[in-house]
């Protein structure tokens, strides 16, 4: 329990009883910029707002003066002239207590701790969520830090969460305990004029990435086709669908893609994202895989042409074959156990097999929810293209394995172990124009370069990678910093037979 009583202060003052419409003008005078005075009237200019609130409401007016004496003495001639000609000057003395409201949190919590432990300084905001990362050493007082914050912050932080131990699970979602405030995760965030629903709880989100994904969008231009491979909740995928571009979204964690879909719907770009919801590696596999024969092809381009506005490659992608193309609920819903080293062998989510593609809207939510399979716009198409922000070329028939522009990979722990998933998978003979960007998220530490960076690349595609960029995007830790290498897929990657 806080005993707030502790942090009153008692203050002895002297006041200027000053009619209440003169109190602005009065201020102006006293606070001018030339004098000694103005510093002190800085000083206790918060209680001075304070006070003067309190007294409004009573219809009575004080302007109080932290250090003058009762005779005026302190306040510079001139000034006092001023004030005297507004009206008539009584000056009272005044007691006043500051009591634990008045005090910011910092100088709560810095008389609280121990001496020597630091307040904790980097809080980080979801939204109405306060996110803590407590050290061991402020763990005995994470619930007094978390009371402090929030009666500081309330009502605009209304939930104080700390997180737990490190992150070990797929998804990338830390756990946490919830210490002060409403036990609600859900929230609704902004980045660059776009707006993201999510779970904190279930979801993957990192404020501190806005600046990079709206450094990589920029480098879209509308029209172009992008893949994101682990697309979280969409903070690339809904900017690229609001640019012009058509996203292929996807991602493991079935939370992610529930508000995917939700975020595209509120941003208004549902006809322009198709998601999915599962491994990485069967996702761009299936995707830029040519479909096994022209038969199929053609029954597929039928089926485009009178499907919604996302067009995706059946074939591949939702392949009615028994073999490969399905998706392992289970493995799924267990995959919060899985440690991030497990992800390269990922293709083990094997099991019930996903369905096609073209159904009525009811009957395609439920199958894609059974097989974890979402296609998102299921009228897209018919609505026509909403979004206000789209320019440029319309979103043609897409065929995924002819033409991708952009590949996103943001899973920096271990994004570049995906990466021979590229390899001999484009068929030049389908593939028109240039190769895509690949634009693979990494850590790089003390012990690593840039160059073994490159190197690694290098071996999973198993060609040389030309002209490599590398943006350092954030410090992560004192030795280990998050960056995007960026390169086009190099043309010795795709195969140049048919099978
Ligand atoms: C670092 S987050 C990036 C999310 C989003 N792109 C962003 O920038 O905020 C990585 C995402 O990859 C997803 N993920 C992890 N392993 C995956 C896999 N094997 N296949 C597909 N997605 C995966 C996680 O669920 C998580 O949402």
């Amino acid at each position: 329990m806080l005993d707030e009583s502790k942090f009153d202060v008692h203050l002895k003052l002297w006041a200027l009883r000053i009619p209440c419409q003169l109190c602005k003008l009065a201020t102006r005078i006293l606070n001018g910029p030339e004098s000694n005075l103005s510093l002190r009237i800085q000083h206790v200019r918060r209680i001075v707002t304070l006070y003067y609130l309190r007294m409004f409401r009573i219809k009575s007016t004080f302007y109080l003066s932290y250090g003058y004496g009762a005779d005026l003495s302190d306040i510079p001639e001139q000034k006092l002239d001023e004030l005297k000609s507004l009206c008539e000057i009584e000056v009272l003395p005044y007691s006043l207590t500051l009591g634990y409201s008045y005090w910011s949190a910092d100088h709560v919590l810095k008389q609280i701790l121990p001496h020597g432990v630091e307040v904790p300084s980097k809080v980080s905001l979801i939204s109405h969520i306060a996110h803590l990362n407590l050290h061991d050493e402020l763990l005995p007082y994470k619930d007094v830090i978390a009371k402090v914050i929030y009666d500081k912050n309330c009502p605009r932080i209304k939930t104080i969460v700390n997180k737990v131990g490190t992150i070990t699970n797929e998804f990338r979602v830390p756990k946490f305990e919830i210490l002060a405030g409403e036990h609600d995760m859900t929230t609704e965030v902004k980045q660059y004029g776009a707006t993201f629903r999510l779970d904190y709880s279930l979801v993957y989100w990192n404020s501190r990435l806005e600046h990079e994904h709206k450094r990589l969008v920029s480098q879209f231009q509308a029209g172009q086709t992008i893949c994101d491979m682990f697309a979280g909740i969409g903070p690339f995928a809904i900017p690229a669908a609001q640019k012009g571009c058509l996203v292929y979204a996807n991602d493991l964690n079935p939370d992610s893609i529930h508000y995917l879909k939700i975020n595209a719907k509120v941003n208004k770009v549902e006809d322009r994202i198709c998601a999915y919801n599962m491994d990485a590696r069967k996702f761009i596999t299936q995707l830029m895989e040519v479909p096994k024969s022209e038969a199929k092809l053609e029954s597929n381009e039928s089926m485009l042409k009178t499907s919604d506005s996302c067009k995706i490659h059946d074939d591949a992608v939702l392949n009615s074959g028994n073999e490969s193309l399905t998706v392992d609920t289970k493995d799924l819903e267990d995959s919060n156990n899985t440690s991030v080293e497990d992800v390269k062998g990922s293709n083990r989510h094997v099991a019930s097999p996903v369905t096609a593609a073209k159904r009525t809207s009811d009957s395609f939510q439920e199958e894609n929810e059974k097989a974890h399979i979402t296609v998102i716009p299921e009228d897209g198409g018919r609505k026509g293209r909403t979004n206000k922000r789209m320019r440029g070329s319309e979103i043609s028939e897409t065929k995924t394995w002819e033409h991708i522009d952009h590949v996103i990979m943001n899973l920096p722990a271990s994004a570049i172990q995906f990466l021979d998933a590229f390899n001999g998978l484009i068929q030049r003979k389908f593939w028109k124009g240039n190769l895509p960007w690949i634009h693979c998220y990494c850590f790089i530490r003390a012990t690593e370069t840039p160059e073994s960076i490159i190197a690694e690349a290098e071996s999973a595609i198993n060609a040389k990678i030309q002209d490599p960029k590398f943006h350092r995007v954030r410090d992560v830790a004192p030795n280990k910093a998050m960056f995007c290498l960026s390169f086009r897929l190099p043309e010795a990657c795709c195969r140049e037979n048919t099978d």
